[in-house]
């Protein structure tokens, strides 16, 4: 959520950043509520001094002996101040519900893109930041799609899926469960070694958490929700575990806090119909190994560094090609100020596909969820900076291993780093 503050005292500046979104957001009715709150407000502090003033004549008055406490007097000024307090309880509810609408306003404004944002007006301007591994790019030029050789091998099936539930779900079979199995024992090892602490959070959570992390209410047509219950099936990790943090007040030496948490991820890909039907690149239902921080606001951009290196580092151990990306404030997603993403090459098809989305969030979510951490020595507390990152999209990585790790035989090579895990080096 934005600060209130910023968008009164730079209303200019706020608008503009906004602008840059895709999307159309105007701050002019927050900024015409507010302007009504602040003159109710003033409207209510003179009333309420008013009618101080008013007990405390009454008071010496009466208290002096110089006013008989039943003379018209007296009593006139008893009339202004009890027409004073009804007028102040009626004012009471207007400006709770002028609060209560600004809030709601709000809650609907994306973050604003940070200043290392490229401007653009669609994903064409995203920039190209690095690529990495053109060495490990297969020489066949006859790769089968993932679900192609995966069907093949019995490892992956979508037509049981569908049955059983609709399309866009997938069964994976014996080596297929097992691979998957092993990459999400190897990202969670990676991540633990590099000092995230991992979660086994819930994976239906309550309105309240998906409107901490910025899906509600905006996004709600992107998430099922369960018909009965004030529950929802967790999009991302990200929702849960930034939550377990709602409304703390934490100390700044518990900071950093770093988490990773391997979940199953639900979205209804409402926005999506017909593209990428195929395959594992759009499910309903897919894994995640995710990456969550609450960092001291002035470490958050640094944070976010470190971050995009350790989800590139397990596409280095998987010796899998890949380029990163850093997102124009058009592809900007709604709670992140600056976003990186990862994109793997699937040889199939000769193009990167995103397999990995890192964002900074700075104050945005936190003061969403209410999240603040408090210095020794210091008044007041301030609010943490969240950021996220997928370590990675497990459905995506298995992709992009049966692609760039097909063999002219047919069969698939396990990568090195998973062999240990897997207990075979040929699927
Ligand atoms: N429906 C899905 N099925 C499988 N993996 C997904 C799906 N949606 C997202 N992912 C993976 O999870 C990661 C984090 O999700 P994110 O919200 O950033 O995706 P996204 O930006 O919606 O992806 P896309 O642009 O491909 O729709 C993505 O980088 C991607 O690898
Ligand atoms: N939580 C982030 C990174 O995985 C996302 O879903 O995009």
């Amino acid at each position: 959520m934005l600060d209130i503050k910023q968008i009164r005292e730079n209303p200019q500046l706020v608008q503009e950043k906004l602008n840059s979104r895709n999307g159309k957001y105007d701050i002019q009715p927050i900024l015409d509520l507010s302007q009504q709150q602040r003159e109710l407000e003033g409207k209510r502090s003179q009333l309420q001094a008013r009618s101080n003033e008013i007990g405390k004549l009454v008071g010496q008055k009466v208290k002096s002996g110089v006013v008989d406490p039943q003379s018209p007097e007296i009593q006139t000024l008893k009339d202004e101040g009890n027409a004073i307090k009804t007028t102040l309880s009626d004012l009471e509810p207007q400006e709770k519900e002028l609060k209560a609408q600004i809030h709601e306003l709000l809650l609907a404004l994306p973050n604003l893109p940070s200043d290392f944002t490229p401007l653009g007006k669609s994903e064409d301007d995203n920039q190209e930041v690095r690529t990495w591994g053109d060495e490990y790019k297969p020489a066949n030029p006859h790769i089968l799609p993932h679900w192609e050789i995966g069907e093949k091998l019995g490892i992956l099936n979508f037509e049981r899926a569908v049955k059983i539930a609709q399309s866009r779900f997938v069964s994976l079979i014996g080596a297929g469960a097992a691979l998957e199995r092993a990459l999400i024992q190897f990202m969670l090892s990676q991540h633990i070694e590099n000092g995230y602490i991992e979660v086994s959070p819930p994976l239906l959570v309550n309105t309240d958490s998906l409107t901490g992390t910025g899906q509600l209410p905006k996004f709600a047509e992107e998430s099922f929700k369960c018909a009965e219950d004030d529950l929802w099936l967790i999009p991302t990790a990200e929702v849960p575990v930034t939550n377990l943090y709602r409304g703390d007040i934490l100390n700044a030496e518990e900071l950093p806090i770093y988490h990773t948490a391997y979940t199953p991820c639900f979205r209804r890909e409402a926005g999506s119909y017909g593209r990428d039907m195929r395959g594992l690149i759009r499910l309903h239902q897919f894994n995640k190994v995710e990456l969550v921080k609450l960092v001291k606001p002035e470490d958050s951009f640094e944070e976010l560094e470190k971050l995009l290196a350790n989800a590139e580092s397990i596409l280095q151990a998987l010796k899998l090609p890949y380029r990163v990306i850093n997102l124009c404030t058009a592809d900007l997603g709604f709670s992140s100020t600056k976003t990186y993403d990862l994109e793997v090459w699937l040889p199939s098809s000769g193009k990167y596909r995103e397999i990995s989305s890192c964002s900074n969030c700075v104050d945005f979510q936190a003061r969403r969820a209410d999240i603040r951490f408090k210095e020794a020595g210091k008044k007041g507390t301030q609010f943490v900076h969240t950021l996220n990152g997928s370590g990675l999209a497990v459905g995506r990585t298995m992709a992009a291993i049966l692609e760039n790790y097909q063999q002219p035989d047919g069969t698939i090579k396990v990568p090195e780093v998973l062999q240990v895990y897997l207990g075979r080096e040929v699927l």
